[in-house]
């Protein structure tokens, strides 16, 4: 049976991993590291990207959604760069991106699936595309790549309020109780970190990752993600009624534009009419809202507030679509929002 020290051991080693990871995956000025030599001129209030292996049909979806022609063929990595196009959503502009096609073992350098993942880790949402008629499996291959990449996909930032302090040692409060670490443990992951005073703040059961997670909040990404199950045409109605019980799917005909609107309908704009809702989809659905009438301002807990930038907003509260404005600023009935903070 594994000791308290066996386990702080282990858990000290995956904190190791974890800070051994971020470093491979910061770019570096020499190049090195997760560059997005893919990426191309944003347009739009947000941008959707697709991912998914070779050939699974992302063009001939960039192709049907857009009507922006990228290139589609029964042959593996017919798309080598990053194909940007345009459709409107509830009147908005949300710019889509394909993407070239990424194989196992792409975040640790195989193939130029880090650069093809590091534009998708900048999109509002991620379209993960998959051929029906491949194994489900390759669902949890492509999450555990996303993954691995420091993109958390349809998932909050763990409920943990962590603040570093000069001194005062380590202190730790949980108001659930804490099934998976204990505050042994805590501190040992701190040590890794070469922390010696914070106050640690746990309001979820959390698990170590969900520490690390926290510990490493620059280089997560928090991304919602719509599953497009694509080529149903060639399945029977029996395996595709299987296919409407995985959560945040839609499946779809890329070839013969079969179900495309309906995956357009899943790009979630969030209603906010308070501050309440406003706090609700950046937890569930991240960064693209529809206002209801207030004042940005208005609409702001402290927690918001603190993190406030700049709003970009689409309607028919601003002259230029889209525009971009301050806190004070009123809003108009279905205007867009995005939110961007420092
Ligand atoms: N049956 C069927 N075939 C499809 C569908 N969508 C795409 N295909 C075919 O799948 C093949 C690959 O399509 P692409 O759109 O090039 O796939 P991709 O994911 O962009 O491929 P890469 O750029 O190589 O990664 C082509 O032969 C398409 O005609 C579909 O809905 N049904
Ligand atoms: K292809
Ligand atoms: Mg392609």
């Amino acid at each position: 049976m594994a000791t308290t020290v066996d386990k702080i051991k282990d858990i000290e080693a995956e904190a190791k991993l974890a800070k051994l990871k971020r470093e491979l995956l910061t770019p570096t000025s020499s190049g090195g590291g997760g560059g997005s030599g893919f990426d191309v001129a944003r347009t739009g209030v947000a941008s959707v990207g697709f991912i998914g292996f070779p050939s699974v049909g992302k063009s001939t979806l960039m192709s049907r959604l857009t009507g922006q022609h990228s290139e589609a063929a029964a042959y593996e990595f017919t798309t080598l760069t990053t194909v940007p196009g345009q459709v409107l959503v509830n009147g908005a502009k949300i710019q889509m991106l394909d993407l070239p096609g990424i194989i196992q073992g792409a975040k640790d350098g195989k193939g130029r699936g880090r650069q093809v993942i590091a534009v998708a880790k900048t999109c509002h949402l991620i379209f993960i595309v998959l051929d029906v008629n491949k194994p489900l499996t390759d669902k949890k291959v492509i999450e555990a790549e996303l993954e691995g990449f420091g993109i958390r996909i349809n998932k909050s930032p763990p409920n943990i309020v962590f603040k570093k302090k000069d001194k005062g040692g380590i202190s730790i409060t949980n108001t659930v109780p804490l099934t998976h670490i204990d505050h042994d443990e805590i501190k040992a992951v701190m040590g890794e970190y070469k922390i010696s005073s914070a106050d640690i703040a746990i309001r979820c059961d959390a698990t170590i990752d969900d520490l690390i997670d926290i510990l490493e909040a620059k280089s997560r990404s928090y991304i919602p993600v719509i599953y497009a199950l694509n080529k149903i045409d060639a399945i029977s109605i029996e395996e595709l009624d299987l296919l409407y019980r995985i959560p945040n799917a839609c499946p779809i005909s890329s070839e013969h534009g079969w179900n495309i609107d309906e995956l357009l309908e899943q790009i979630q704009v969030g209603e906010i009419e308070s501050c309440e809702s406003l706090h609700k989809a950046q937890r569930e659905t991240s960064r693209l809202y529809i206002a209801g009438c207030v004042t940005i301002h208005e609409m702001h807990c402290r927690r918001f507030l603190d993190d406030f930038r700049q709003a970009v907003v689409y309607g028919k509260s601003v002259k230029h679509q889209p525009q971009r404005v301050g806190l004070s600023h009123e809003l108009a009935d279905e205007d867009i929002i995005t939110i961007i903070k420092r």
